[in-house]
């Protein structure tokens, strides 16, 4: 049985008059992928949102590692153990990928209190930076600008600087947006080769990605979740078929 990571209930998250996100419960189990799809608008990066505490809930619970986390913010959350890779990067171009990697490593320890834990805070922090560029399959890519290598290898190393914060949870927002058939398949084949030691959440367009890496799906349309099951379960449902999916994967 694989254990619970991050449990949502009935998040509700209204903007004025508009529900994005109703009546939305969502659990995340360490070595599962759980993909969120839905047409545009459908609530998707609010309910995104409301797990990584970057909007705070009109109503529901989000538990993190077994702590209530709602109303917390980004980072007092982010220090729980979850982690977020952003449509909009946050990579610094001019710097190298591997000082790129070293600063996100850098930015989950504590602030150092003596020059004795600094010097073991140094290690730690080189070896999480070291473990998360491995993970990403960026080695032979260590030393290069950031700006200079390809849109897939920057999405790489989003995931290897979101990785470098050491999480439990990873929340991926598109992380195979503008990339061509190759970059997607090392996408693809780097997302699963992390998700043994993770649950993550997935929003992502790309149906055949989608339907390769998810061991659940959950279909949202207006705010609400139309369906939720395996892939399988979602191919063959009616409703979403009707909604959203179309004939190509059915
Ligand atoms: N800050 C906000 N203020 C007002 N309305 C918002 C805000 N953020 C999102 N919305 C509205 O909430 C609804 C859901 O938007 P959301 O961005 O969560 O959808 P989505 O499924 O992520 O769409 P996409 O696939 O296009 O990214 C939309 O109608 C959107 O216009």
């Amino acid at each position: 049985m694989s254990e619970l990571l991050l449990s949502a209930k009935n998040l509700t998250k209204r903007f004025g008059g508009l529900a994005a996100v109703q009546g939305v419960s969502v659990d995340l189990w360490r070595d599962h992928i759980h993909a969120v799809i839905g047409p545009n608008g459908a609530g998707k990066s609010t309910l995104t949102n409301l797990l990584s505490g970057d909007l705070p809930p009109t109503s529901g619970s989000v538990m993190l590692d077994q702590h209530d986390v709602t109303g917390w913010s980004p980072s007092r959350i982010s220090a729980r153990g979850l982690g977020r890779s952003y449509q909009k990067t946050n990579i610094f171009l001019p710097f190298t990928v591997w000082e790129n990697i070293r600063l996100a490593a850098q930015s989950r320890e504590p602030h150092a209190a003596s020059w004795l834990r600094r010097a073991t805070n140094l290690e730690a922090i080189n070896a999480r930076a070291e473990r998360a560029l491995e993970l990403s399959g960026l080695q032979s890519r260590k030393n290069s600008v950031a700006g200079a290598i390809s849109h897939g290898e920057q999405r790489q190393l989003e995931i290897a600087m979101t990785l470098a914060t050491q999480p439990q949870v990873l929340l991926l927002d598109e992380p195979l947006a503008g990339m061509g058939v190759a970059e997607a398949e090392r996408m693809v084949a780097l997302l699963l080769s992390i998700k043994k030691d993770h649950g993550m959440l997935l929003v992502e367009h790309d149906m055949d990605a989608v339907f390769t890496l998810a061991d659940q799906l959950t279909v949202m349309v207006n705010g609400q979740v139309i369906a939720s099951g395996t892939p399988a379960q979602i191919r063959a449902d009616a409703g979403v078929q009707a909604a959203y999916l179309g004939e190509e994967h059915a």
